[in-house]
């Protein structure tokens, strides 16, 4: 979707990372300065009921990834049946998180909060960026949401309380072992994600800036790209997209190499 049209007058962009790393707070900070929609897809699938019930022993909701997006064969399965029996046809549409979104998506501007990274058509999306955080912060800001029982923030994976240790453990866990950066760089491919160090709030002002000069130039290239395609209509004979894809690299890289700040950007192999 992202990739199809030229005349997108703004990226749509996915943030993910474990839970806890800091996307919320990210997303809020640049869909204020950059006048992108924040989506939250957890709030989405609360809203929506795009969901399966609560799983009481883990007290969390559950999403079946399977069931939310139209790229597996289930989903061709009930489709195909729903056709058969077109009554089915409304129900298929209200479980599809995917369809909802899909819809939101189309027109761009959307900054979308998730840690279900590998659930989205990849083309969905110009940018993915992989919020990161050391384990031992990461472990403190969940083990505060566990005394503070700060349960709006965390209706997806724990539903109505704070996280318990063992949550809390799983999360450090699979942060550690970067399960969300592996499933965004199989999903999405390397030339669209890149991972962003969040434990300060130093590193959140550096990662804000980045973005901001991230978009400008994402904006500056889809004129350029604009004005390349109507010269290449005048004359019939470009090399428009090498230059585009010129363009999309040098950008993604400057967001990668920051001054060489690898602390701050860590380089995706
Ligand atoms: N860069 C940062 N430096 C310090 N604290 C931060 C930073 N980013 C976020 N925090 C704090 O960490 C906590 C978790 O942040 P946030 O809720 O944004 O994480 P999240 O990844 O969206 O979590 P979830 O996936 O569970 O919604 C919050 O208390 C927030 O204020």
């Amino acid at each position: 979707m992202a990739e199809e049209s030229n005349k997108q007058k703004l990226p749509n962009i996915l943030v993910s990372g474990t839970p806890g790393v800091g996307k919320t707070t990210f997303c809020e900070s640049i869909a204020e300065q950059t006048g992108l929609k924040h989506m939250r897809v957890n709030d989405v699938i609360l809203e929506k009921k795009f969901h399966e019930g609560k799983d009481e022993e883990r007290d969390c909701l559950i999403v079946d990834e399977d069931k939310v997006c139209k790229q597996n064969f289930q989903y061709l399965c009930i489709v195909f049946f729903s056709l058969m029996f077109p009554i089915h046809l409304l129900f298929v549409k209200q479980i599809q998180l995917c369809d909802y979104l899909e819809d939101e998506l189309q027109g761009g501007g959307y900054v979308v909060d998730t840690h279900l990274c590998g659930t989205f058509p990849p083309e969905w999306f110009d940018l993915v960026i992989v919020l990161r955080c050391d384990n031992t912060v990461l472990y403190d800001r969940l083990q505060q949401r566990e005394e503070t029982n700060d349960t709006n923030k965390n209706l997806f994976i724990c539903a109505d309380r704070g996280y318990s240790q063992s949550k809390i453990g799983e999360n450090v866990e699979a942060e550690i072992m970067q399960v969300v950066l592996d499933e965004a760089l199989e999903e999405y491919g390397n030339g669209k994600v890149i991972e962003l160090q969040n434990d300060t709030i130093e590193h959140m002002e550096k990662n804000i800036q980045k973005f901001v000069d991230w978009l400008s130039n994402w904006q500056k290239h889809q004129n350029d790209s604009i004005f390349d395609n109507e010269n290449d209509n005048e004359h019939e004979n470009g090399n428009t997209n090498e230059h585009k894809d010129d363009k999309h690299s040098d950008n993604l890289n400057e967001m990668q190499h920051p001054d060489k700040d690898v602390e701050m950007f860590v380089e995706v192999d």
